[in-house]
């Protein structure tokens, strides 16, 4: 047997589950680099000279309700006053040499990829600059001259911001002034370098200027969480500073999973830790709207450091069915969860959340997509106040999801038949290019002809000896999609038994979808994350935003339904600039109509990548050949997938329908028992090396993946 622990070779050493990259930047150059660092050094060298004067200061702490609260309103006020004229004032000082110009700006954000955009109509652009100051002298203006008729190319110029970047995350306190407890938690984090989408849209969310309504496409991995949870915080913070008898929900985040709401609570639980701010995992039972204090109860502490997937094993399910109502500042939940919590399950008309400030719509295009529409809809309309500022992000967005945006942003103002308070732009931030794969993981599109050849293939990533073979070497941790529920279930079952027992055996492989109970995929996800599965078998349900930091790979089994879905599932390894994961794609015979849109999408990112054309995975002569798919059989495919792999349920009987039969996952007793053969013999051979180490007193390291007997 070949041994290959994990990890393994030199070559493994830059795995992602190795560690965190040193820089989690995806585009850079060397003369930004050199201008960011020239920037940060003028400012480390005025920091140490004001360094003095910040230890005078006695309590930065100013919006902390939890560490040490201040005894009154007015003396909170008047300590935050002092202090911040104690930051600006070092601020203001420095502001002229700090403060970029726009050549600078251009040059960081072209050199990062982020290009922003105003989205609103040119007349309101022209007429209506984000700051109301601004938009006072511009009124004047615009009544003496007309606006010009620009070209298309002008139009776009016109429409095209350079604001200012982040540089580095102290400049959240010191620029943007934002709590300090929170900037201690965003610290503690320990992370040292802003990604672009953080440099990129926290000036924007947290800067001087009217907070705009903000669509931001960016890469997987890279830290959009973070960046739309900081300035949700920052902005409740001062709230409760500026108004501390409102209570109740201020910000709804909205994920398409459970799993991805739940890794959204976990990571907002970090950040407001002392902050006063309450941030609660919406849950099945729980009872939001106007319904006023009588009927808010209060939770236990959701500060608490557990994580949302351990508290949700920690307490028993009936438990967990009866918290009746939140009393939270900010509730993450799904779309469907609190249109029901909203609608007596959809009983009565939908109450409002007249609170809520900001609506982040984490993945929004999914939100916005037929399947979440109407509910998402009816959330962001339930949102009564005129202030709402809406957030929507994801690493892929259609064009039709900006219409919608800014219909809906102008429907719900109509509704309502108020005006926000002051004017605010929508813009659109974009890092990289928009609907394209992260450039740091390395693609294999593979011709697996068959049904059984991609089982045969999946198999040999399982077997180091053949996998050295073949170009391909996948170290676990990693997922494997497939294209339906019934389909990981039987390619689970498949699989079980391909770990060796001295290895964890079957224990080491799971499979998670929607049809398990909500502990079921807790415990799953928890196992995964702490790397005691190995290998997850799964559907899209795990497709999108969920961070397992440290994957090395993922396995397309079945084809995505969509370019953007393979964005998404291959963005699962590669998180934060980690180099090293492997995407893995088989397509079949069936498969060959709608792999150009993937093939495209790996092309695309191996240009961003850079390399010499001999080094890319898709020829030129494969991209020719494959076949263009009708707009139609597009929409078709996303809706169904490929048909023959539809529905019919896969049983071990065979009786899985017309066309079916060749598309069928085997789970035939006949491989099982030669496998449960294999297990027996390998458990005790197992035994009896164990014993043999024992007695040579060589303990056996049960932490590497031995691989599979050849
Ligand atoms: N500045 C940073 N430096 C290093 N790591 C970071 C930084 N910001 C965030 N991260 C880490 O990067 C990982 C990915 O972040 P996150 O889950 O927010 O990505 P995302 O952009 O939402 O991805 P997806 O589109 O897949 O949802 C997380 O583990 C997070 O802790």
């Amino acid at each position: 047997m070949i041994r290959i622990p994990w990890p393994t070779s030199a070559s493994d050493s830059r795995l992602p589950s190795t560690g965190k990259a040193a820089n989690p930047q995806l585009f850079r150059t060397a003369e930004t680099d050199k201008l960011e660092s020239a920037k940060n050094d003028k400012k480390r060298k005025r920091g140490a000279a004001v360094q003095q004067d910040e230890e005078d200061i006695p309590d930065l702490d100013f919006f902390s309700s939890n560490k040490r609260p201040a005894t009154n309103v007015t003396e909170t006020a008047a300590a935050t006053e002092v202090v911040d004229e104690k930051v600006s004032a070092q601020d203001a000082a420095s502001d002229d040499d700090d403060s970029m110009d726009e050549v600078e700006r251009r040059t960081i954000l072209n050199s990062h990829k982020i290009k922003v955009t105003d989205m609103r109509d040119l007349e309101e652009i022209q007429v209506q600059p984000t700051s109301t100051k601004d938009s006072k002298k511009k009124k004047k203006k615009s009544k003496k001259e007309e606006a010009p008729i620009l070209s298309k190319k002008e139009q776009k110029r016109a429409r095209r911001l350079f604001p200012e970047p982040l540089l580095n995350f102290k400049e959240l306190r010191s620029k943007y002034k934002i709590s300090s407890r929170l900037a201690e938690n965003v610290a503690e984090q320990g992370f040292t370098v802003p990604t672009e989408v953080q440099l990129g849209t926290l000036p924007l969310l947290l800067g001087g200027t009217s907070e705009p309504d903000l669509l931001v496409v960016a890469p997987t991995g890279s830290g959009k969480t973070l960046s739309f949870l900081i300035p949700v915080i920052n902005k409740i913070v001062r709230h409760h500073h500026s108004t501390p008898d409102e209570h109740g929900i201020l910000s709804v985040v909205v994920a398409p999973t459970r799993e991805l709401a739940s890794q959204i609570v976990n990571e907002g639980r970090k950040l407001v830790a002392g902050t006063g701010v309450k941030i609660t995992l919406m849950r099945k039972g729980m009872r939001v709207g106007e319904d006023g204090d009588a009927n808010v109860l209060d939770e236990d502490n959701e500060e608490s450091s557990g994580s949302e997937e351990e508290d949700a094993e920690s307490k028993p399910a009936k438990e967990r069915a009866s918290i009746p109502v939140t009393k939270s500042d900010i509730l993450v939940t799904t779309p469907l969860m609190l249109v029901n919590a909203l609608s007596a399950n959809r009983t009565t008309t939908m109450a409002t959340l007249p609170l809520v400030r900001s609506l982040v719509m984490d993945e929004a295009d999914v939100l916005l997509d037929p399947l979440f529409r109407e509910q998402t809809l009816d959330i962001w309309k339930s949102c009564s106040h005129p202030d709402l500022r809406v957030g929507l992000w994801s690493a892929t967005m259609g064009s039709n999801i900006e219409d919608l945006t800014k219909s809906t942003i102008r429907e719900r103002l109509e509704d309502l038949g108020q005006k926000p308070s002051e004017p605010h732009a929508l813009l659109r931030l974009v890092v990289g290019l928009k609907d394209s794969a992260i450039p740091n993981i390395d693609h294999k599109l593979v011709y697996a002809a068959t049904e059984q050849g991609k089982l045969m293939g999946l198999r040999q990533l399982l077997r180091p000896a053949a996998a050295s073979a073949s170009d391909i070497r996948l170290r676990p941790p990693f997922l494997i999609f497939t294209q339906t529920i019934p389909r990981a279930v039987a390619l689970h079952s498949e699989l079980k038994y391909d770990i060796p027992a001295e290895a964890g055996g079957s224990s080491r492989i799971a499979v998670l979808h929607s049809d398990l109970s909500d502990g079921q995929r807790s415990d799953i996800m928890r196992d995964f994350r702490k790397g005691e599965i190995w290998i997850l078998v799964t559907t899209d349900l795990l497709a999108r935003g969920v961070d397992f930091r440290g994957i090395n790979g993922v396995v397309n089994y079945d084809i995505p339904n969509s370019a953007a879905v393979y964005v998404h599932r291959v963005g699962r390894t590669g998180r934060a600039g980690r180099e090293g994961g492997i995407a893995v794609t088989y397509y079949t015979k069936e498969d060959i109509p709608y792999v150009k849109s993937i093939a495209n999408i790996i092309d695309v990112s191996e240009k961003l990548r850079g390399g010499e054309e001999g080094d890319k995975s898709i020829q030129k002569w494969l991209l020719d050949a494959l076949p263009n798919l009708s707009k139609n059989s597009k929409k078709d495919m996303k809706r169904h997938g490929v048909k023959a792999r539809q529905a019919p349920r896969l049983t071990d009987k065979g009786d899985d329908g017309k066309g079916a039969r060749g598309m069928r996952i085997s789970t035939k007793s006949g491989f099982e028992r030669r496998m449960e053969n294999n297990k027996r013999g390998a458990i005790e051979a197992s035994r009896n090396r164990k014993a043999a180490a024992a007695a040579s007193g060589n303990v056996s390291d049960t932490g590497s993946w031995a691989g599979l007997d050849d």
